[in-house]
């Protein structure tokens, strides 16, 4: 019975996230005194989306605090396409910005992929452009998105080698699940991306060892979906009502995972938080893809840093 087995290990990705910010600090000011070039990130923000508006703050506050340059573009939510593309070759020809991001989602007046395809490759830090994605699928060393990246330092951090382990990931997004995929299966791992036309997701779910959820459904997975001992990945972040129902008609809310977490962490091994799991790491890689980035703009081997 599940209540009979010790609570799952909590994966502490905020508490990672920052040895890692840290680390990426030190490689930054090494970089600035070996080629005299600071890693400088732009962040670009279309419309008023408070959410959104909320991560790009965190970026922009923890990009300072690793000794990186920090550009934040607001652009109303009337920007036109045109206009948005040339901001971004603005930034492409930019020597002092090594990154460039665009927050998603963009308006829908927005062709979302010709923006991202925009962006040189070399300055993609979220790795979304088709040629990153192209790399990362046959091997070649590119930009990684942050967040599968993210959940692979965890993983190896939490169980060495990966080899051979069964890896579950619900959700196939270009963001997140795919690239989650491709990078597990660099590990070794034997790879099932399952979504919304998935059938019996539950038994399936139950064959991983390593189970990844990326579907942006509010407690979707079930503490009985999980194998025994499994390690859980939680990528989600929903936000639904505060549990206090005054709180609540107030408009009060809090933050959740794709997983059940309460549930699961009686069954799991292993399981990430949400808040302070994948969220954190996100935003470390950013800064540790930024860094390479600057370091490839001047001929610099970049240092080990995951
Ligand atoms: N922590 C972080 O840093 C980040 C967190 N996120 C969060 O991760 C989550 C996923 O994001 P993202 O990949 O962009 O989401 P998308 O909406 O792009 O993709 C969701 C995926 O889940 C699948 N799915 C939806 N419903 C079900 C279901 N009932 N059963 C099985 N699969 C289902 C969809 O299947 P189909 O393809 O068939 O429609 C799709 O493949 C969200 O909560 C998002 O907020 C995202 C990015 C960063
Ligand atoms: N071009 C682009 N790149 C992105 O990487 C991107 C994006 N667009 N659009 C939105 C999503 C979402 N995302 C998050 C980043 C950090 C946290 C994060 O730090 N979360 C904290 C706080 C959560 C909270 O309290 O809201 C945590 O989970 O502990 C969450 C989500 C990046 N995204
Ligand atoms: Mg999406």
């Amino acid at each position: 019975m599940a209540t009979e087995n010790a609570a799952a290990a909590v994966i502490d990705g905020k508490a990672f996230a920052q040895t890692l910010v840290t680390r990426v600090g030190g490689a930054v000011e090494r970089l600035i005194a070996s080629h005299g070039v600071k890693a400088g990130l732009a962040v670009v923000i279309v419309g008023e989306d408070p959410a959104s508006q909320l991560y790009v703050r965190n970026k922009g506050e923890t990009t300072l605090k690793a000794g990186m340059r920090s550009d934040t573009h607001r652009l109303a939510d009337t920007t036109t396409q045109e206009e948005l593309l040339a901001l971004i070759a603005q930034l492409n020809a930019d020597d002092g910005i090594h990154g460039i991001l665009v927050q998603l989602p963009l308006p829908a007046h927005i062709d979302s992929n010709a923006v991202l395809d925009a962006i040189s490759p070399d300055k993609d830090v979220d790795g979304f452009h088709v040629v990153n994605a192209g790399r990362l699928a046959v091997g070649q060393d590119g930009l990684v998105p942050c967040t599968p990246l993210g959940c692979l330092m965890l993983l190896k951090d939490q169980l060495g080698d990966l080899s051979g382990m069964n890896a579950v990931i619900v959700g196939r997004s270009n963001i997140v699940g795919k690239p989650m995929a491709q990078l597990l299966l660099g590990e070794s791992c034997t790879v099932t991306i399952a979504h919304s036309r998935t059938k019996d997701l539950p038994a399936l779910c139950r064959t991983a060892d390593i189970l990844v959820a990326a579907v942006g459904r509010p407690e979707m997975i079930k503490g009985d979906w999980i194998k025994e001992g499994a390690t859980v990945i939680d990528v989600g972040i929903n936000r639904v009502p505060s549990k206090d129902p005054v709180k609540a008609a107030e408009g009060k809310t809090r933050v959740v995972g794709d997983v059940a977490y309460e549930e699961a962490a009686q069954v799991a091994g292993r399981i990430t938080p949400v808040p302070g799991g994948v969220g954190p790491m996100t935003i470390a890689c950013l800064l540790a893809n930024t860094y390479t980035a600057a370091c490839r703009s001047v001929g610099a081997t970049p240092e080990k840093l995951g």
